[in-house]
Protein backbone atom coordinates (compact mmCIF):
# COMPACT_ATOMS: atom_id res chain seq x y z
CA UNK A 1 0.00 0.00 0.00
CA UNK A 2 1.00 3.53 -0.82
CA UNK A 3 -0.09 6.85 0.67
CA UNK A 4 -0.64 9.44 -2.23
CA UNK A 5 -1.63 13.10 -2.60
CA UNK A 6 -5.17 13.52 -4.14
CA UNK A 7 -7.13 16.51 -4.75
CA UNK A 8 -6.13 19.43 -3.13
CA UNK A 9 -6.65 23.34 -3.49
CA UNK A 10 -5.66 25.92 -1.57
CA UNK A 11 -6.28 30.15 -1.51
CA UNK A 12 -7.67 32.84 0.85
CA UNK A 13 -11.30 32.55 1.69
CA UNK A 14 -13.61 35.31 2.63
CA UNK A 15 -11.55 38.49 1.28
CA UNK A 16 -14.05 41.35 2.52
CA UNK A 17 -14.12 44.37 -0.65
CA UNK A 18 -15.46 47.89 -0.47
CA UNK A 19 -14.68 49.54 -3.59
CA UNK A 20 -16.20 53.14 -3.81
CA UNK A 21 -16.46 55.26 -6.85
CA UNK A 22 -16.30 58.71 -6.21
CA UNK A 23 -18.48 60.29 -9.18
CA UNK A 24 -18.42 64.12 -7.97
CA UNK A 25 -20.24 64.45 -4.92
CA UNK A 26 -22.23 61.01 -5.89
CA UNK A 27 -20.67 58.25 -4.88
CA UNK A 28 -21.00 54.56 -6.15
CA UNK A 29 -20.18 51.50 -3.90
CA UNK A 30 -19.65 47.43 -4.60
CA UNK A 31 -19.36 45.23 -1.49
CA UNK A 32 -18.44 42.05 -2.27
CA UNK A 33 -16.67 38.74 -0.69
CA UNK A 34 -13.97 37.05 -3.03
CA UNK A 35 -12.74 34.20 -1.96
CA UNK A 36 -10.41 32.25 -3.98
CA UNK A 37 -8.77 28.91 -4.91
CA UNK A 38 -5.63 27.48 -6.73
CA UNK A 39 -4.65 24.24 -7.83
CA UNK A 40 -1.82 22.75 -10.16
CA UNK A 41 1.87 21.76 -9.34
CA UNK A 42 1.35 21.49 -5.56
CA UNK A 43 3.07 17.97 -4.78
CA UNK A 44 6.03 19.66 -3.42
CA UNK A 45 4.61 21.75 -0.69
CA UNK A 46 1.87 18.79 0.26
CA UNK A 47 5.11 16.29 0.30
CA UNK A 48 8.51 18.05 1.12
CA UNK A 49 7.52 21.38 2.02
CA UNK A 50 8.95 22.73 -0.51
CA UNK A 51 7.24 26.48 -1.46
CA UNK A 52 8.63 26.95 -4.39
CA UNK A 53 5.17 26.56 -6.43
CA UNK A 54 2.89 28.54 -4.33
CA UNK A 55 1.33 31.79 -5.34
CA UNK A 56 0.47 32.82 -1.51
CA UNK A 57 -2.82 33.65 -0.20
CA UNK A 58 -1.65 36.39 1.22
CA UNK A 59 -0.92 37.46 -2.50
CA UNK A 60 -4.17 36.68 -3.35
CA UNK A 61 -6.07 38.65 -1.16
CA UNK A 62 -3.77 41.61 -2.11
CA UNK A 63 -3.98 40.65 -5.71
CA UNK A 64 -8.29 41.40 -5.27
CA UNK A 65 -7.48 44.58 -3.54
CA UNK A 66 -5.08 45.99 -6.31
CA UNK A 67 -7.84 44.39 -9.08
CA UNK A 68 -10.29 46.27 -7.66
CA UNK A 69 -8.17 49.87 -7.50
CA UNK A 70 -6.70 49.01 -11.42
CA UNK A 71 -9.86 47.43 -12.83
CA UNK A 72 -12.74 48.83 -10.59
CA UNK A 73 -15.71 45.56 -9.94
CA UNK A 74 -18.11 46.38 -12.21
CA UNK A 75 -20.19 42.72 -12.87
CA UNK A 76 -18.80 40.25 -10.22
CA UNK A 77 -18.78 37.40 -13.04
CA UNK A 78 -16.20 40.04 -15.10
CA UNK A 79 -14.33 40.66 -11.87
CA UNK A 80 -13.94 36.78 -11.09
CA UNK A 81 -13.27 35.65 -14.49
CA UNK A 82 -10.06 38.78 -14.64
CA UNK A 83 -8.98 37.36 -11.57
CA UNK A 84 -8.72 33.29 -12.30
CA UNK A 85 -7.02 34.13 -15.60
CA UNK A 86 -4.70 36.28 -13.50
CA UNK A 87 -4.04 33.40 -11.67
CA UNK A 88 -3.51 31.00 -14.30
CA UNK A 89 -1.51 32.90 -16.72
CA UNK A 90 0.54 34.54 -14.94
CA UNK A 91 1.82 31.53 -13.22
CA UNK A 92 2.92 28.52 -14.63
CA UNK A 93 2.46 26.09 -11.29
CA UNK A 94 -1.07 27.26 -11.30
CA UNK A 95 -3.51 25.29 -13.38
CA UNK A 96 -6.83 25.66 -12.37
CA UNK A 97 -8.03 28.86 -10.53
CA UNK A 98 -11.73 29.26 -8.84
CA UNK A 99 -13.14 32.50 -7.70
CA UNK A 100 -16.01 32.71 -6.07
CA UNK A 101 -18.08 36.36 -4.95
CA UNK A 102 -20.75 37.37 -2.98
CA UNK A 103 -22.35 40.97 -3.33
CA UNK A 104 -24.58 42.79 -1.26
CA UNK A 105 -26.60 45.56 -2.35
CA UNK A 106 -26.95 48.80 -0.43
CA UNK A 107 -29.80 51.33 -1.05
CA UNK A 108 -29.09 55.04 -1.27
CA UNK A 109 -30.45 57.65 1.60
CA UNK A 110 -32.13 59.97 0.11
CA UNK A 111 -30.99 63.73 1.71
CA UNK A 112 -33.48 66.60 2.05
CA UNK A 113 -30.80 69.38 1.76
CA UNK A 114 -28.92 68.38 -1.21
CA UNK A 115 -28.32 71.49 -3.73
CA UNK A 116 -25.99 69.14 -6.00
CA UNK A 117 -26.75 69.79 -9.59
CA UNK A 118 -27.37 66.75 -10.70
CA UNK A 119 -27.54 64.90 -7.45
CA UNK A 120 -30.98 64.24 -7.15
CA UNK A 121 -31.23 64.11 -3.30
CA UNK A 122 -28.76 60.99 -3.02
CA UNK A 123 -25.16 61.17 -2.44
CA UNK A 124 -22.96 59.31 -0.17
CA UNK A 125 -25.12 57.81 2.55
CA UNK A 126 -26.07 54.16 2.25
CA UNK A 127 -28.57 51.62 3.75
CA UNK A 128 -27.79 48.22 3.56
CA UNK A 129 -30.40 46.78 1.63
CA UNK A 130 -32.80 44.07 2.50
CA UNK A 131 -32.52 41.94 -0.95
CA UNK A 132 -31.25 38.36 -1.78
CA UNK A 133 -27.40 37.76 -2.26
CA UNK A 134 -26.07 37.75 -5.46
CA UNK A 135 -23.31 35.51 -6.34
CA UNK A 136 -21.47 34.04 -8.76
CA UNK A 137 -18.60 30.99 -9.64
CA UNK A 138 -15.74 31.01 -12.15
CA UNK A 139 -13.44 28.12 -12.78
CA UNK A 140 -10.46 29.15 -15.03
CA UNK A 141 -8.28 26.16 -16.39
CA UNK A 142 -5.03 26.28 -18.28
CA UNK A 143 -6.51 24.50 -21.06
CA UNK A 144 -8.34 27.64 -21.78
CA UNK A 145 -11.59 26.77 -20.54
CA UNK A 146 -14.17 28.82 -18.58
CA UNK A 147 -17.23 28.25 -16.66
CA UNK A 148 -19.19 30.65 -15.06
CA UNK A 149 -22.19 30.20 -12.81
CA UNK A 150 -24.36 33.12 -11.48
CA UNK A 151 -26.74 32.90 -8.55
CA UNK A 152 -28.52 34.51 -5.62
CA UNK A 153 -29.29 33.05 -1.80
CA UNK A 154 -31.59 34.32 0.71
CA UNK A 155 -34.39 35.42 -1.77
CA UNK A 156 -37.49 35.45 0.88
CA UNK A 157 -40.43 34.58 -0.99
CA UNK A 158 -44.03 33.84 0.70
CA UNK A 159 -47.25 33.44 -0.77
CA UNK A 160 -50.43 33.57 1.54
CA UNK A 161 -52.93 31.56 -0.78
CA UNK A 162 -52.78 28.95 -4.24
CA UNK A 163 -50.78 26.34 -2.67
CA UNK A 164 -52.45 23.20 -1.94
CA UNK A 165 -50.43 19.89 -0.46
CA UNK A 166 -51.91 16.51 -0.74
CA UNK A 167 -52.39 13.38 -2.39
CA UNK A 168 -49.16 11.90 -0.93
CA UNK A 169 -48.39 8.50 0.51
CA UNK A 170 -49.90 7.63 4.07
CA UNK A 171 -47.90 4.94 5.92
CA UNK A 172 -47.77 4.06 9.36
CA UNK A 173 -45.97 7.36 10.41
CA UNK A 174 -47.80 9.76 8.22
CA UNK A 175 -49.74 12.27 9.67
CA UNK A 176 -49.39 15.45 8.24
CA UNK A 177 -53.21 16.72 7.19
CA UNK A 178 -53.95 17.51 3.79
CA UNK A 179 -54.25 21.02 2.65
CA UNK A 180 -56.41 22.85 -0.02
CA UNK A 181 -54.81 26.36 1.32
CA UNK A 182 -51.36 26.80 3.06
CA UNK A 183 -48.92 29.69 3.67
CA UNK A 184 -45.76 28.50 0.86
CA UNK A 185 -42.79 30.33 2.09
CA UNK A 186 -39.13 30.03 0.95
CA UNK A 187 -35.57 31.49 1.08
CA UNK A 188 -34.73 30.65 -2.95
CA UNK A 189 -31.21 29.54 -3.38
CA UNK A 190 -30.30 29.87 -6.91
CA UNK A 191 -27.02 29.17 -9.52
CA UNK A 192 -27.77 29.38 -13.17
CA UNK A 193 -24.84 28.18 -15.60
CA UNK A 194 -23.91 30.52 -18.51
CA UNK A 195 -23.18 28.35 -22.01
CA UNK A 196 -20.64 30.87 -22.44
CA UNK A 197 -18.27 33.45 -20.73
CA UNK A 198 -19.31 36.27 -22.49
CA UNK A 199 -23.02 36.81 -21.04
CA UNK A 200 -24.58 40.06 -20.58
CA UNK A 201 -24.36 39.63 -16.64
CA UNK A 202 -26.11 42.61 -15.06
CA UNK A 203 -29.19 42.41 -17.54
CA UNK A 204 -28.83 38.37 -16.99
CA UNK A 205 -29.01 38.83 -13.14
CA UNK A 206 -31.86 41.19 -13.13
CA UNK A 207 -33.80 38.97 -15.54
CA UNK A 208 -33.52 35.23 -14.05
CA UNK A 209 -34.56 37.04 -10.75
CA UNK A 210 -37.41 38.47 -12.64
CA UNK A 211 -38.14 35.34 -13.78
CA UNK A 212 -38.05 33.33 -10.10
CA UNK A 213 -39.82 35.67 -8.55
CA UNK A 214 -42.99 36.02 -11.07
CA UNK A 215 -42.76 31.93 -11.19
CA UNK A 216 -42.97 31.35 -7.95
CA UNK A 217 -45.97 34.39 -7.76
CA UNK A 218 -48.35 33.14 -10.31
CA UNK A 219 -47.26 29.14 -10.23
CA UNK A 220 -51.08 27.91 -8.45
CA UNK A 221 -49.00 25.41 -6.31
CA UNK A 222 -49.34 21.80 -5.52
CA UNK A 223 -46.41 21.37 -3.82
CA UNK A 224 -43.13 22.95 -3.58
CA UNK A 225 -41.47 20.47 -5.82
CA UNK A 226 -43.62 21.86 -8.60
CA UNK A 227 -43.14 25.56 -7.76
CA UNK A 228 -39.30 24.77 -7.85
CA UNK A 229 -39.58 23.23 -11.38
CA UNK A 230 -41.97 26.23 -12.66
CA UNK A 231 -39.12 28.78 -11.18
CA UNK A 232 -36.12 26.81 -13.18
CA UNK A 233 -38.59 26.67 -16.60
CA UNK A 234 -39.16 29.65 -16.64
CA UNK A 235 -35.82 31.42 -16.62
CA UNK A 236 -34.56 28.77 -19.00
CA UNK A 237 -37.45 29.56 -21.24
CA UNK A 238 -36.61 33.36 -20.89
CA UNK A 239 -32.77 33.30 -20.99
CA UNK A 240 -31.21 31.81 -24.27
CA UNK A 241 -27.50 32.37 -22.47
CA UNK A 242 -28.37 30.01 -19.56
CA UNK A 243 -28.45 26.35 -19.94
CA UNK A 244 -29.09 24.90 -16.19
CA UNK A 245 -30.66 25.89 -12.90
CA UNK A 246 -29.65 24.44 -9.60
CA UNK A 247 -32.43 25.54 -6.87
CA UNK A 248 -32.44 24.70 -3.21
CA UNK A 249 -35.76 25.96 -1.14
CA UNK A 250 -36.51 25.70 2.55
CA UNK A 251 -39.94 25.25 2.76
CA UNK A 252 -40.71 27.52 5.50
CA UNK A 253 -43.59 26.02 7.24
CA UNK A 254 -46.34 28.29 8.73
CA UNK A 255 -48.84 26.48 11.24
CA UNK A 256 -52.12 27.56 12.11
CA UNK A 257 -52.24 28.67 16.00
CA UNK A 258 -54.96 26.98 17.64
CA UNK A 259 -56.32 29.48 19.10
CA UNK A 260 -60.27 27.62 20.64
CA UNK A 261 -58.74 28.08 23.95
CA UNK A 262 -59.24 31.49 23.85
CA UNK A 263 -62.61 30.91 22.89
CA UNK A 264 -61.36 32.14 19.19
CA UNK A 265 -61.53 31.11 15.76
CA UNK A 266 -58.60 31.40 13.24
CA UNK A 267 -59.89 31.66 9.60
CA UNK A 268 -56.33 31.19 8.55
CA UNK A 269 -55.55 34.72 9.61
CA UNK A 270 -52.87 33.44 12.45
CA UNK A 271 -49.72 31.67 11.87
CA UNK A 272 -46.29 30.30 13.70
CA UNK A 273 -43.87 30.46 11.65
CA UNK A 274 -41.59 27.78 12.54
CA UNK A 275 -38.26 27.78 11.87
CA UNK A 276 -36.98 24.24 12.36
CA UNK A 277 -37.34 21.69 11.32
CA UNK A 278 -37.67 22.79 7.82
CA UNK A 279 -38.36 20.62 4.47
CA UNK A 280 -35.34 21.15 1.86
CA UNK A 281 -36.47 20.82 -1.78
CA UNK A 282 -33.65 20.61 -4.35
CA UNK A 283 -33.65 20.01 -7.68
CA UNK A 284 -31.88 20.67 -11.21
CA UNK A 285 -33.68 21.85 -14.15
CA UNK A 286 -31.95 22.07 -17.52
CA UNK A 287 -31.99 22.17 -20.93
CA UNK A 288 -32.05 18.68 -23.23
CA UNK A 289 -29.19 19.69 -25.11
CA UNK A 290 -27.03 21.17 -22.34
CA UNK A 291 -23.18 20.74 -22.77
CA UNK A 292 -20.90 19.16 -20.05
CA UNK A 293 -20.82 21.38 -16.64
CA UNK A 294 -17.22 19.93 -16.66
CA UNK A 295 -16.37 21.59 -12.95
CA UNK A 296 -18.17 24.44 -13.28
CA UNK A 297 -20.32 23.69 -9.82
CA UNK A 298 -17.44 22.64 -8.01
O1 LIG B 1 -44.54 21.13 -0.94
C1 LIG B 1 -44.30 20.21 -0.13
N1 LIG B 1 -43.54 19.15 -0.54
C2 LIG B 1 -43.23 18.12 0.28
O2 LIG B 1 -42.54 17.16 -0.13
C3 LIG B 1 -43.72 18.17 1.60
N2 LIG B 1 -43.60 17.35 2.67
C4 LIG B 1 -44.26 17.93 3.71
O3 LIG B 1 -44.33 17.45 4.88
N3 LIG B 1 -44.81 19.11 3.31
C5 LIG B 1 -44.48 19.29 2.01
N4 LIG B 1 -44.76 20.29 1.14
Amino acid sequence: MTVILGPNRYGKAETRLVRVVRDGVVHHIKDVTVSSALSGDMEDVHLTGDNASVLTTDTQKNTVYAFARKHGVAEIEDFAILLARHYVESQPTVHHARVEIEEYFWDRIPVADDSAPGADGKRHSFVRSGREVRTCLVHHDADGTTTVVSGLKDLVVLNSTDSEFSGYIQDEYTTLPPTRDRVLATAVSARWRHLSEASPYGESYAEVRGCLLGAFAETYSLSLQQTLYAMGERVLNTREELCEVRLAMPNKHHFLVDLTPFGLDNPDEVFYAADRPYGLIEGTVLRDDAPAALFAWE
